[in-house]
């Protein structure tokens, strides 16, 4: 090799290395210090062949993840109940006592006034006949005992109103079952029937709770079986007071045979009382009829009714009067649950169903928790309206 050739040769090696420095500063900083990069697309990798499920391996005893004890609450007592519907009644808009007394409470009493008495009076779906009546003797009563001063007039408006409600009435709900041809005591059935919405199936949770306070034992039938719903929002109701639940798991089954199942459990199991939810849709009164008919006469095999409740919401005035008619007609009511009565100023409504099913109110909704459901008394009811 020539002195020329290596002279070339070191020029060319001294090229390569500026030109490769160079390249290496042109790479960016973030890769030349790890950072990520641009990625090759991967090389296919071959799939791991999928793992084999693992095969259930019965876990010992002290490994098993028991579930959650169910919490059952307890119930607070019936008892008393009804004095807190004097706040629900007097958050209620407009009560009925406090407009009672504002008019009657004006010096002296015109034409005007007592009209306004009695509008005041159906305002509140006491009815027309109820309201009459009301009217016809407290006016008498004022007039003969010539009272002026407001707590004369409280008093005198206090007992026509006691007057119209009915003190006398029977309201117990009957839960004692009757005894059986072999001495043994059969559960009380109680039949919850009324038009969809009113509060059917959180009425029947809601006596639950009111039973299981008081140390009875339950079971609760699921014959409303055209909503599906509903089961699952009784189950929900008994589970948390430790109340067993009958239902079937089948859309639209027979709620004849739901019902006759719950009440056969009851009898077998020694249970206090069968509380039965019903679907009652009003979609025409023969229907109603042929499906409660059937529930009785079934259920009836089992056990006797002990008690058919009819459940009204207050807030629906006239119209739930005519529901009362029909259910009335067709299912041998024997107690009113008036439900919302804390939605409504309307509290006369209890005056005007008992007049039209001549059965008595005996138990009222007074709220939409667990617990805001009272049997009903007339006197605190009164005192409820009058504030
Ligand atoms: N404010 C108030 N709401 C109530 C009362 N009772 C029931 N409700 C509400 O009324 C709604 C209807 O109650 P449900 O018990 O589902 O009525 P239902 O009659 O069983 O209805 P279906 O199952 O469709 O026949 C629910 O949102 C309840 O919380 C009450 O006393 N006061």
């Amino acid at each position: 090799m020539r002195v020329t050739d290596l002279l070339w040769l070191w020029i060319l090696l001294g090229v390569l290395v500026v030109v490769g420095g160079g390249a290496a500063l042109l790479v960016p900083r973030s890769r030349r210090r790890g950072g990520a990069a641009p990625q090759a697309p991967a090389p296919a990798v071959e799939e791991p062949p999928a793992e084999a499920p693992p095969v259930a391996v019965p876990a010992d005893d002290a490994t098993v993840a028991a579930p959650p004890a169910p919490v059952v609450e307890t119930p607070a007592p019936a008892a008393g109940r009804l004095v807190r519907l004097r706040d629900r009644l007097a958050r209620s808009g407009s009560p009925l006592g406090a407009r009672l007394l504002s008019v009657l409470s004006r010096d002296h009493l015109t034409e005007d006034d007592w009209d306004e008495l009695e509008e005041t009076l159906l305002l509140a779906d006491i009815g027309a006949g109820p309201a009459g009546e009301l009217m016809e003797s407290l006016r008498t009563r004022v007039r003969v005992l010539g009272v002026r001063d407001a707590d004369s007039v409280r008093q005198l408006l206090r007992e026509e109103l006691l007057k119209i409600v009915d003190p006398t009435l029977d309201r117990e709900v009957a839960t004692h079952g009757p005894l059986a041809d072999d001495g043994t005591r059969l559960p009380a059935v109680v039949l919850v029937v009324g038009v969809n919405g009113t509060g059917k199936t959180t009425t029947v949770g809601k006596l639950a709770r009111v039973l299981v306070a008081e140390d009875r034992s339950v079971v609760l039938g699921a014959a409303d079986t055209f909503r599906a719903a509903a089961a699952d929002q009784l189950q929900t109701w008994g589970a948390r007071v430790g109340v067993e639940t009958v239902r079937s798991d089948r859309d639209g089954a027979d709620p004849a045979s739901v019902a006759f199942d719950a009440v056969k459990k009851g009898r077998v199991d020694g249970t206090d009382v069968v509380l039965v939810d019903t679907a009652g849709r009003l979609q025409n009164k023969a229907g109603l009829m042929d499906e409660l008919g059937k529930i009785t006469r079934v259920v009836t095999r089992e056990a006797p009714l002990s008690e058919v409740l009819l459940v009204l919401d207050a807030t629906t005035g006239q119209n739930g009067l005519n529901q009362a008619r029909v259910f009335g007609e067709v299912a041998g009511v024997t107690g009113i649950v008036l439900t919302k009565l804390d939605g409504t100023a309307k509290g006369g409504i209890v005056v005007a169903v008992q007049r039209e099913l001549g059965v008595p109110v005996k138990l009222v909704g007074l709220g939409e928790g667990p617990d805001d459901l009272a049997p009903f008394d007339a006197e605190q009811f009164v005192d409820g309206l009058l504030g």
